[in-house]
């Protein structure tokens, strides 16, 4: 079960959680937790660490003091409900962590630098600080639990700093080791999400939102009947519900078709959850945690079709990159060189087009991705006849829509062009894979509110469940 960061953003929400647990942690069911940081607590570590490599030293540690004091009310909070138990050693524990991030911030400001390996080691604390106090709010709440870091749960990972690859492999093997002896024993362990540790135990984080990965990574290797990840929305919604006030909750959804929500913007899950949990059909379960009667979405292998298109999302701060020259004409190698170029550079392209002719190639990136990509191609390309023009679009967006039952259900992307025009939306670019699980197109990032709740509408989605 994972909750995450709004969840357990102070003694209340992770009272609230612990409940959750409670309830369904009965004699035949044993579960094991996974925590963010408090709610807006990475934001913060990483901002700090930023400051710290500039050398702001005295803001760093009054922001410090803070964060040490909002975690240490929880503590307080959280051990007033049950005063027969010691609070002290969970407050030495505490401390003992916020001692240590002190002193990797205390590196980076003395140092001015700040590598991705100790970016990972003090944006870890945000996890590290919460996972203590939900393992006492479970002990309040009358269960057995300890708190482990997601190295020392076997969650062992690359060295990729900052978006780590789980070896699962290794992990199939090292989180049983880990875990099954404290579940035998009836304890139900708390462990930090988006944490990892390389085979040498250096901690690593497994990327932003990485917590909702870390469930499936420890499910899958648990071998558990359901990954259930708590949230505050009623599960997977047919639009992201801070855009359009009417989406409604979509029952079921496939593996593929979750990726594709992720991947395309839906923030509800972490683009690489269904990953390790696809293969041994385990099904996750999103679940509010202020509706917990509601059934929330399932996520398994053969969710039922419900219409050609079950959600509509949108990603903003994009830019579109054209990279053109007459000369590119039939030169395949030239698209590959810069495929090869932005993998290389880890600089991930949301969407691809080429024209029929193959003078030019448009590719979709973030704002900031672009930025670097810019550079790099311009580099790799100086002076070369091949390629006589880079041109960035900024301020654009791409709206997506995702349904298995797309595929082979004709007219679906004239019914998404026919309603876009009639709003006077016009198309940048436009893309289909060939599993025809999605159809997306690039507006303009003004638009793209408009375009969302037009499309959600004229694919009748609100009431889709
Ligand atoms: N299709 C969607 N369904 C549900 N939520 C969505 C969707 N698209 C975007 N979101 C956003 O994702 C967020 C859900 O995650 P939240 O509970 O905040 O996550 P976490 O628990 O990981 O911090 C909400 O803020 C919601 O606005
Ligand atoms: N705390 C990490 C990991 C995470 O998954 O958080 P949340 O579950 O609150 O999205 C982040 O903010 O990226």
């Amino acid at each position: 079960m994972k909750f995450g960061g709004v969840l357990v953003q102070d003694a209340a929400a992770i009272m609230h959680s612990a409940q959750l647990v409670v309830q369904t942690a009965h004699k035949n069911t044993r579960a094991v937790v996974v925590v963010s940081a408090m709610a807006d607590v990475t934001d913060g570590l990483l901002d700090l660490a930023e400051q710290a490599r500039q050398g702001h030293g005295d803001e760093v540690a009054q922001a410090v003091d803070l964060l040490e004091r909002r975690h240490e009310d929880a503590i307080q909070t959280v051990f007033s409900s049950s005063p027969a138990m010691a609070v002290q050693p969970v407050v030495d524990e505490e401390h003992a962590l916020f001692v240590s991030l002190r002193q990797a911030l205390a590196g980076v400001a003395m140092l001015h630098e700040l590598t991705p390996r100790s970016r990972d080691l003090i944006v870890s604390f945000g996890e590290r600080c919460s996972a203590p106090i939900m393992s006492a709010a479970l002990r309040a709440a009358g269960l057995t639990s300890r708190s482990l870091t997601g190295g020392e749960a076997g969650i062992v990972t690359d060295d990729t700093f900052g978006s780590a690859v789980p070896l699962l492999d290794i992990a199939r093997k090292t989180i049983p080791r880990a875990l099954t002896p404290l579940l035998d024993r009836g304890l139900t362990p708390v462990v930090t999400g988006f944490v990892g540790a390389n085979e040498e135990g250096v901690i690593t984080t497994l990327g932003r939102g990485g917590s909702d990965y870390t469930a499936t990574i420890l499910g899958a290797c648990l071998l558990a009947d359901e990954v259930w990840i708590w949230k505050e929305v009623d599960g997977v919604m047919t639009a992201d519900p801070k855009l359009v006030p009417d989406a409604v909750r979509v029952q079921a959804l496939s593996y593929r078709e979750v990726m594709e929500l992720a991947w395309f913007g839906a923030k509800v899950l972490h683009p690489m959850t269904v990953a390790p949990v696809q293969e041994a059909g385990i099904p996750i379960r999103i679940r509010s945690a202020f509706l917990p009667a509601s059934p929330g979405t399932i996520v398994c292998a053969d969710a039922p079709e419900a219409g050609p298109v079950k959600a509509v999302t949108s990603i903003r701060k994009l830019t579109a990159l054209t990279i053109g020259g007459a000369a590119m004409i039939g030169t395949s190698d030239v698209v590959s060189r810069v495929f090869s170029l932005l993998a290389a550079a880890q600089l991930p392209v949301l969407m691809i087009s080429q024209s029929s002719s193959m003078a030019n190639v448009s590719l979709v990136m973030t704002q900031t991705d672009a930025e670097r990509a810019t550079r790099l191609l311009r580099k790799e390309f100086a002076g070369s006849m091949v390629i006589r023009d880079i041109t960035a679009t900024p301020h654009v967006a791409i709206v997506a829509i995702v349904g298995d039952g797309m595929r082979g259900t004709p007219g679906v992307a004239a019914r998404l062009f026919t309603c876009l025009a009639s709003e006077n939306i016009n198309l940048l670019m436009i893309a289909q894979g060939s599993s025809e699980v999605n159809i997306s197109v690039l507006i303009t990032e003004k638009e793209a509110q408009r375009a969302v709740r037009t499309v959600h509408a004229a694919f009748g989605l609100a009431g889709a469940t």
